[in-house]
């Protein structure tokens, strides 16, 4: 590798919602920074630690035993106030004073927008590190914390069937995801549920309680007894999926459970593929450091390591994938469109 300039000491955070694997990630950093002979400070809080210059060193005895829990050994936060100019300039003066050379932000699309940010006052080298359940950065193929949630979301689809199933039961089930709907059409796929209401697709098309509740019956005349479960990515129905199973009750009679699957999603040991690709990240992160890289992130695409500028991560958006999409709504529903086109 060629290496630019000598780096002797680089900062870390863990930022924004906590994700499944970030100490995998950590560890990574750690051990790939012992490798090149670069010392580790880790801010805790995320910007707030920035801000309150409330640091540790991180060595590999720190790290070692830390990559099959999820949340973050250092913390991490939400701190508004790193949007304004005058905290970067501070953080700047921060890393300064304790002669950082480059800086790793490891978390979702607002992180990685503070890190840009922060790019705007420091002079030093700036890396992104996609850490979200959600899934929602541009530039690689999946984020860190994404395989964990889904793996939760689609075992807590599983048990709610059993439940279902034996009580011939609708269900709705929230899951995660902010405004993306990542989390609900692979979990929704890989759970086999009926229904899913995703960002995306309400965006285009949004679905009327009406053709939902003709959707459940026709799904009920098809196959007769058993259940429905739907998928609902929060934030997509006013009052989220206890409102809805309350209105589908009361106005249509159709009696409706609803379950939130919330925090649960970013907790419990990340999935095999989260740890594997916060691994592999954390190393690439400081070898780009190594390699003179600023203001990018480090992505993960076919399989081989990126570097994406950082604005891109945000400014642009991965779709979900199509084919899933048609899977699910031509071959895998129930409601085949022959028949829904003579019912609607
Ligand atoms: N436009 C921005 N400018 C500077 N900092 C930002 C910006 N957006 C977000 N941040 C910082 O990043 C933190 C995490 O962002 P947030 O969107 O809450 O989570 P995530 O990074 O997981 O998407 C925010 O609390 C804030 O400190
Ligand atoms: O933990 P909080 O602050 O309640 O935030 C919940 C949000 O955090 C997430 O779990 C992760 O999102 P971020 O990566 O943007 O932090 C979202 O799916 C969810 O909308």
């Amino acid at each position: 590798m060629s290496v630019s300039k000598k780096i002797q000491r680089i900062a870390v955070l863990t930022s924004g919602g906590d994700a499944p694997g970030m100490n995998a990630a950590l560890r990574a950093v750690v051990l790939a920074a012992d490798h090149y002979n670069i010392e580790v400070i880790a801010f805790r809080h995320g910007y707030q630690g920035l801000l309150d210059n409330e640091h540790v060193v991180l060595e590999p005895k720190d790290v070692l035993h830390v990559l099959q829990y999820s949340g973050t050994i250092i913390k991490s936060a939400r701190c508004k106030l790193f949007k304004e100019d005058a905290a970067a300039i501070t953080a700047a003066q921060n890393l300064d004073a304790l002669s950082i050379d480059a800086l790793i932000v490891i978390g979702g699309d607002g992180s990685l927008r503070g890190a840009d940010h922060l790019a705007n006052h420091w002079s030093g080298q700036v890396i992104g590190m996609p850490g979200t359940i959600d899934n929602d950065l541009y530039g690689t193929d999946t984020t860190i914390g994404y395989a964990t949630a889904v793996n939760i979301a689609m075992d807590a689809l599983d048990k709610i069937r059993d439940t279902a199933d034996a009580m011939d039961r609708v269900f709705i089930v929230e899951v995660m995801g902010r405004y993306a709907g990542f989390i609900g059409l692979r979990s929704a796929m890989a759970a086999g549920a009926e229904r899913m209401i995703l960002p995306e697709l309400q965006k285009d098309k949004p679905l009327t309680v009406s053709a939902l509740v003709k959707h459940i019956h026709r799904v009920k005349e098809i196959r007769g007894e058993g259940s429905y479960v739907m998928v609902l990515s929060e934030h997509q129905w006013p009052g989220g999926a206890v409102a809805l199973a309350e209105q589908l009750d009361a106005e249509y009679d159709l009696p409706c459970r609803p379950c939130l699957l919330g925090h649960i999603q970013r907790g419990g040991p990340p999935a095999p593929a989260d740890r594997i690709l916060a691994s592999e990240l954390g190393v690439h992160a400081v070898e780009l450091i190594l390699r003179g890289a600023h203001r990018v992130m480090a992505g993960m695409r076919a399989n081989q390591c990126v570097e994406v500028p950082l604005n891109e991560s945000w400014e642009k958006k991965n779709p979900l994938t199509e084919n899933l999409l048609r899977i699910q709504h031509e071959i895998f529903n129930p409601v085949k469109k022959k028949q829904r086109n003579k019912s609607e």
